[in-house]
């Protein structure tokens, strides 16, 4: 049984209008959305902003409200059983996308840290100390910083204190939502690999959400495409890599940044030729409001939303 599994999520909103304000539509963020989630492994979800990634992460926690589907962990239902289950609760934690923000700036890093334990945990102040510095020791900080504030850390020292606080519980699953964007480029590949050293030592599986394919590709085992809240590819790190099927799949590989400088006039000629396949056969991958068609299994891993024609 996989650690994770989503099936037909939908998260819809209201768009409310007139004096009224009645519901006179809805915003369809996450619209029929299935995956699992194998433990020890990363899933990746990638899209560009607004293809609804983060309200899926959020509503795996329970800060979005589900219209539709089932969210499983371990075969229990997340959305209703999370609020009234204690180790549902410890067991899916999550990163957030900006440590400038998500850690409060008048607290002490052992308070950020010591929060989970208060809430689920009856330390002693002595046995809190101690594990907070252990996990400030685990995540490559000094124990000695315990009486520090956010702004004496860097970037990446931050989002190492909002690790350290997402593992206090060892968790079982860490919803991780672009947990490097907000940090320099140089930083990023610490953080990540840090990331996957905790994951091993931890036994810890990742939900991975990106926009950026290259960091997705570093990280993931298995990925599933988002497109305007709806799949359009899903499947191994190498399916989706070395055999893209869907027409949005291609374009985003091909917007990657080119990491190898001699391999540039080759993906030059790589992005014409997708650019030039994707405004032909466009019309063919979507349908008549724009949105991917339902997802067909093309092998016992990889499965697309391909046209109904051909
Ligand atoms: N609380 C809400 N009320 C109304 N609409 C919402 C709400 N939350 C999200 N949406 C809408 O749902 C859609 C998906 O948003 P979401 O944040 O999940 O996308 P995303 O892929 O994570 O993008 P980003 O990378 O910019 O966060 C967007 O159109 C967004 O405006």
């Amino acid at each position: 049984m996989a650690l994770l599994e989503v099936e037909g999520l939908k998260i819809h909103f209201p768009i409310r209008g007139g004096l009224l304000k009645r519901e006179i539509g809805s915003v369809k963020a996450v619209d029929d959305v299935s995956f699992s989630i194998e433990e020890g492994q990363t899933y990746g979800l990638v899209g560009e902003s607004g293809s609804g990634k983060t309200t899926t992460g959020r509503a795996i926690i329970g800060l979005n409200h589900v219209t539709d589907g089932k969210i499983l962990f371990n075969g229990k239902n997340l959305a209703t059983e999370r609020r009234k289950n204690r180790q549902l609760q410890r067991d899916v934690q999550m990163i957030f996308q900006d440590p400038y923000s998500s850690l409060n700036p008048k607290k002490r890093v052992i308070d950020i840290i010591a929060e989970p334990f208060r809430n689920y945990e009856r330390l002693t102040a002595t046995e809190e100390k101690r594990q907070v510095r252990e996990l400030l020791e685990k995540v490559g900080l000094s124990p000695e910083s315990i009486y520090k504030y956010p702004h004496e850390f860097s970037g990446g020292q931050r989002q190492r204190i909002g690790i350290a606080r997402a593992i206090a519980l060892k968790p079982k699953l860490i919803i991780a939502d672009e947990p490097v964007s907000a940090l320099d480029v140089s930083v990023q590949a610490q953080v990540l690999n840090f990331m996957q050293e905790i994951q091993k030592e931890l036994n810890l599986t990742y939900l991975f959400i990106s926009h950026d394919l290259g960091i997705i590709r570093h990280m993931c085992d298995q990925i599933g495409i988002m497109y305007k809240g709806r799949y359009v590819e899903q499947g191994t790190t190498n399916d989706i890599f070395e055999n893209p099927q869907h027409i949005y799949t291609k374009r985003l590989i091909a917007a990657i940044p080119d990491m190898d400088p001699t391999k540039r006039e080759e993906m030059v000629a790589f992005r014409q030729q997708v650019k030039s396949e994707y405004e032909h056969s466009y019309r063919n991958f979507f349908d008549e409001e724009g949105l991917a068609y339902s997802l067909k299994s093309i092998s016992d891993t990889h499965r697309v939303a391909l046209p109904q024609k051909g």
